[in-house]
This record gives C-alpha cells, sequence and structure tokens, in this order.
C-alpha cells in the first residue's frame, strides 16, 4: 500500500491528464466528433504514432482559457486527493496558439488552475514548456523564446517532446540554448522510442539536468555509468512505457537495474487515461511490480523534489513536507 506515502510528479503533459469523462463533455459542448479517439471511456490509438495523433486530437476539445483552467484544476485536485504535495505540468503554449487561443491565454487558463487548486489543497505546481519535435525546429525555437520572454514566475522549465524518431537532439540545441540563457530547468525526452543512442544525443548536445523517460540507456552500460557520474535524473513512468510496449512487461522494465546501477530515478505517469495509469498506481507499481519498501519510494520523492525545477525557498519547504 503506497496511498499514505507523500507524491511527487515530474513528468506529466497536461493534455495528456485530460479525464475522459472531461473530454467528452468539451466535445459535446463545441460539437466535436471525438469518436475516432475516445470510445466508451478509453482513449483509442494503437502505437506510439497513432498515440500523439490521438493526443493532438484530443487536445482540440480544450479551447478556451476558462477549458483550461478547469483542465488544469481537474488534474491538480485528483492529484491532491492521492497526497501529492508537488506536480511538474508539461504545457505547450504553441497550441494554444494553433488553435487560435493564443499562448498567453492559454498559459493563464493553467495558472488560473493552479491557483485554484492550491488554494484548496497547498498543492505546489510548475510549469515545463515543451517543444514539440513532429512540428519541427523553428516550432521548438518559438516554444522556448515563449517560455524565456514570458516572465511567468510558474514557468520554471523547458523540455522537447513529440515524434523521437523526428530529427536528432542537435537540430533543437538553439531552443536548449535559449531556455538555459533565461535560467530555466532543462529536460528532454529521450530514451522511450528511440535506443541508447538518443539518451547520448541529449547528454552530448545539450546535458540537460534531466532526462524524460531515459530507459532506454540500460542497452548500453557505459551510458548507465555516464548517467550515474553526472546525476542526471530520470522521470521515469513505467506504466506508460508498458503501454507503448517499450518494455513488454513489468519483469523486463529497467526501473530497478537504473536505481542500483546509481542512476537517479524518479516516478511520474506521463499521460495517466492515455496509458490507463494515474500517479497513485505508478507509486503501487513501485511497490508490487518493483519490491520498492516504502523508505525507498520516499527517497524517490525526495530526488524528485531535489531535482524539481523551483526556487530553493520551494525546495526547503517541500522537503519539510515530505
Ligand atoms: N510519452 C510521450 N513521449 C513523447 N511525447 C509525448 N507527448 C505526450 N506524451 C508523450
Ligand atoms: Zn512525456
Amino acid at each position: 500500500m503506497t496511498s499514505h506515502l507523500k507524491k511527487v510528479e515530474l513528468h506529466c503533459h497536461l493534455e495528456g491528464a485530460a479525464p475522459p469523462a472531461l473530454t467528452e463533455a468539451q466535445a459535446q459542448k463545441y460539437g466535436i466528433d471525438i469518436s475516432g479517439q475516445l470510445r466508451d471511456g478509453a482513449y483509442i490509438w494503437h502505437d506510439f504514432a497513432s498515440f500523439l495523433e490521438c493526443y493532438d486530437k484530443v487536445s482540440e476539445v480544450y479551447k478556451t482559457e476558462e477549458d483550461y483552467a478547469l483542465l488544469t484544476e481537474t488534474y491538480l485536485d485528483e492529484l491532491a486527493a492521492i497526497n501529492t504535495i508537488y506536480s511538474e505540468l508539461i504545457v505547450s503554449p504553441d497550441h494554444g496558439k494553433r488553435i487560435g487561443l493564443g499562448a498567453d491565454a492559454y498559459i493563464a487558463g493553467v495558472c488560473e488552475g493552479i491557483r485554484r487548486a492550491r488554494e484548496k489543497s497547498g498543492i505546489e505546481a510548475r510549469l515545463i514548456v515543451t517543444g514539440e519535435r513532429h512540428f519541427g525546429p523553428e516550432s521548438v525555437i518559438g516554444a522556448a523564446e515563449y517560455a524565456a520572454k514570458a516572465g511567468n514566475p510558474l514557468i520554471t522549465g523547458f523540455n522537447l517532446a513529440g515524434e523521437e524518431r523526428m530529427g536528432r537532439v542537435a537540430d533543437y540545441i538553439r531552443a536548449f540554448d535559449i531556455a538555459r540563457d533565461a535560467g530555466l530547468g532543462l529536460t528532454i525526452h529521450a530514451g522511450e522510442v528511440c535506443g541508447a543512442f538518443s539518451v547520448a544525443d541529449a547528454l552530448d548536445a545539450v546535458r540537460p539536468a534531466r532526462i524524460g523517460h531515459g530507459v532506454r540507456a540500460v542497452e548500453d552500460l557505459d551510458l548507465v555509468k555516464r548517467l550515474a557520474d553526472l546525476g542526471t535524473v530520470l522521470e521515469v513512468c513505467p506504466g506508460s512505457n508498458i503501454a507503448l510496449r517499450v518494455f513488454p512487461d513489468f519483469a523486463s522494465h529497467p526501473l530497478r537495474r537504473l536505481k542500483e546501477a546509481g542512476v537517479q530515478v524518479t516516478i511520474s505517469s506521463d499521460d495517466p487515461p492515455f496509458f490507463h495509469t494515474s500517479l497513485e498506481r505508478e507509486y503501487a507499481l513501485a511497490a508490487e511490480a518493483f519490491g520498492f519498501g516504502d523508505a525507498e519510494i520516499d527517497a524517490m520523492t525526495r530526488t524528485a523534489i531535489e531535482a524539481a525545477f523551483v526556487d530553493e525557498e520551494t525546495r526547503r519547504a517541500l522537503l519539510a513536507r515530505l
């Protein structure tokens, strides 16, 4: 049982956390046919590419500032109810632009959702702006420029997500330079769909403090040692990895092997309802599928707070709550 444990999440895509019932209601409100993406309360996709398509389509039913406030508040309330004290949400102001809402209104809605949830439960949250590889390097640079110039204290990180098989990390160096110069924390999706080389690429080109997933680093033991030596923190999302068939089952998932090799690991849910999971389930899996005890799970949560993209005062307050 892990329900009593305090929880922290470093890796969850906001639109990827959209509860199917809320998405259904939104689709009805706007008269959008979502039957190709959502049936019987479950999102429909069959591989990584179709998951990304489904994700983008589902995002289209969230259209206004208030829609984003509601989505954010709903997810953070769900997290707070399972003892979560801190959440980093991966957001796409670019999506706001694409749907005609605008990046500022998109972020304003998300921030209002954070404010409402925090007022009720005390949950802390920060935003990681992401660029999406499948929209090309220019759009990723645009996302970095937006994050750098926003001057929004809740935007504290920059990420690269989307179709990992498109381009190499080196194509996105400029975006990460912009984000780094603005003082944002850096993390990159790598070693999820692509092999160990993508993690090495991320380290060579950007050297981020954290890597989203990174689990396929296990295919190269020298790289595992490099991650351990550098202290790079992995945002591991086991349920997502199994749903996307990165590994066939939890028995072959490398979370424990990476931890035992000295890599800093943390636990997150990625896109929970798309992958039939939740942060609550990911913590339960840490105990039941990976055999970690409470103290080991607390240590991973501590690692997450230590690696969080927050100011030192907030970090101290979160550590005190653990
Ligand atoms: N798991 C994932 N990998 C890459 N991009 C994503 N965007 C949303 N979820 C993602
Ligand atoms: Zn992700």
